[in-house]
């Protein structure tokens, strides 16, 4: 009778400790004078934020309320929500070390390979460190004959269904032509996505490329109750290990992981061109220009990586980083090329000038060389990039050391949160010309170095942009050297903005006209 008193008088006042903590901590920014709306207890604003249909206009909507920072909760966890671009230029540029990694999901940091976008403070150093010469100016010129060969596939393909039909979703077609481009430039594999529909590795990537992993119900648990996440780890790897244990005993009886889980699938298919690279001849790879063989070259040579390695990459970050070329260049781009061409079947005057511009070049096909020389090019790509950013939810950094920013301290574990939507249309930011029009030119007068923030800002820019850019170029010039475009009849009804991890339309319908 009395021990069961005594326990539930200690579960009763663990509870009430537990709730008085929590408590405590939505009075952080109060205690700060930093306004923000209230949050409902446990879940803080989450669960306003995961019913949301769009969490860019959510932020938006906030930021017009409380002002350029103001705080919000994720379960208890600090959330500063920023607008203001000096302070954001002090956290992604300034006082970088303080600010270093990402906010993301423990999902993408379970095993010992974890990619750029998943590492932090010195293993992320390291990584950058020996990838970034696979994106060199020098490195992508050697690429840009493996990029042409796809685009070349894209525009037969486009032709064709153009022929077809009145009108054809162009989007589909970047979508299999970004892909392409990915398994060429960065696994070194002959794809044709454009005539290949079925393609296993196109239908992987799709599955993956569906899951919102910030939206599983793992990632919130963790996001709202931190402490679980060293217990959550444990048991998947443990579940994973269980799993391939019980294959190998029983493999008819327990089906082989590989082939069920999409991410699995593609990691063994990086194994598999990782291991034919190394069985091939020294005059071979030297003929490789791929980011594979760049990384591959950037590799370790030493028999006990984690503890001898100085500046090359493990196999796993190899693995997890061509992985992650695939999933973080793949929508990305071809979301941009889909923007870019929904701009231009709406805005035929800004089509023709860009038209001149590439036809002054006097070329039918366009390398790395041509494409720096499209001035106009470049103003158009800004103002879509500024205008129909790709992601909001990517543009974090975890605060990882208690420290003051523009007369605020922030506490170590706190999350700073862009409001991107709210920059890239600010009229002080982008005036004179109202930021709800598409004008390119406003480019040519220089800007606050944190109005453009859709490649992200800081050491951890966006690795892949001059990439993506000169992807991007080369496509526009090719097309709009061949063809004008259209606006077909379901334009405005395609061209919907989902916000997901990336923000996208749902379709891009159009049609071509040949040019003489
Ligand atoms: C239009 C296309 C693209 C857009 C809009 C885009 C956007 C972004 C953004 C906003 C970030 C976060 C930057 C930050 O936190 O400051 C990022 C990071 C990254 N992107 Fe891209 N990206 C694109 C294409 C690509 C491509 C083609 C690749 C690779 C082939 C790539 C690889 C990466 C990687 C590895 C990171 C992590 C960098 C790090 O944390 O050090 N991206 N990207």
């Amino acid at each position: 009778m009395y021990l069961t008193i005594i326990v539930v008088a200690c579960f009763i006042s663990l509870l009430v400790i537990y709730l008085s903590i929590l408590k405590s901590r939505y009075s952080y920014f109060q205690c700060r004078g930093i306004p923000g709306p209230s949050p409902t207890f446990f879940l803080g604003h989450f669960g306003i934020i995961w019913s949301t249909k769009s969490y860019s206009r959510q932020l938006q909507s906030w930021t017009k309320q409380f002002g350029s920072i103001y705080g919000i909760f994720e379960g208890t966890r600090p959330f500063y929500v920023v607008s203001d671009v000096d302070f954001l230029q002090n956290i992604f540029i300034h006082q970088f070390s303080s600010f270093n990694s990402h906010r993301i999901s423990f999902l993408y940091k379970l095993s010992k390979s974890v990619h750029l976008i998943g590492a932090d403070s010195a293993r992320w150093h390291q990584q950058r460190h020996a990838i970034n010469p696979a994106f060199s100016a020098a490195k992508l010129k050697l690429m840009d004959p493996l990029i042409d060969r796809c685009i070349e596939s894209f525009i037969e393909k486009s032709s064709e269904i153009n022929q077809e039909s009145n009108e054809f979703d162009i989007y589909k077609l970047y979508q299999r032509l970004t892909m392409d481009v990915i398994c060429h430039c960065a696994f070194g594999i002959d794809t044709d996505m454009q005539n290949d529909v079925d393609n296993e590795m196109m239908a992987k990537a799709a599955v993956i490329f569906k899951q919102d992993v910030e939206r599983m119900s793992l990632t919130k648990l963790s996001y709202l109750m931190p402490w679980l996440t060293p217990i959550l780890t444990r048991f998947l790897l443990f579940q994973t290990v269980l799993f391939h244990t019980l294959h190998r005993l029983a493999p008819t009886i327990f089906p082989d992981l590989t082939d069920k889980i999409p991410r699995f699938w593609l990691l063994a298919r990086v194994q598999q061109v990782i291991d034919a690279r190394n069985t091939e001849s020294g005059a071979d790879t030297a003929k490789r220009i791929d980011l594979l063989q760049l990384m591959l070259d950037a590799k370790t040579t030493s028999q006990h990586e984690e503890t001898t390695r100085e500046k090359g990459l493990t196999n796993d970050e190899i693995k997890a980083n061509i992985f992650l070329f695939m999933v973080a260049g793949f929508d990305t781009t071809s979301t941009m090329l889909a923007n870019c061409t929904y701009v231009l079947a709406i805005k035929p005057a800004i089509q023709e000038k860009l038209y001149e511009e590439i036809h002054s070049l006097e070329k039918d096909k366009f390398d790395y060389d041509t494409i720096t020389k499209l001035e106009y090019m470049e103003l158009f790509l800004r103002e879509v990039l500024r205008m129909y950013p790709a992601s909001t939810s990517v543009l974090t950094r975890v605060c990882n050391e208690t420290t003051t920013v523009c007369g605020h301290l922030i506490e170590k574990g706190s999350v700073i949160q862009t409001d991107l939507f709210t920059i890239h249309y600010n009229p002080d930011l982008w005036g004179p010309d109202d930021p709800h029009e598409f004008v390119p030119e406003r480019h040519l007068t220089k800007r606050h170095p944190m109005a453009l923030l859709t490649f992200g800002a800081g050491p951890r820019i966006c690795i892949g942009m001059r990439f993506a850019m000169m992807e991007i170029k080369m496509t526009l010039a090719r097309l709009l050297h061949d063809y004008k475009i259209l606006p077909g009849k379901h334009l405005e009804e395609g061209f919907q903005l989902r916000d997901g991890f990336v923000i996208q339309p749902d379709a891009v319908y159009i049609k071509l006209q040949k040019r003489n």
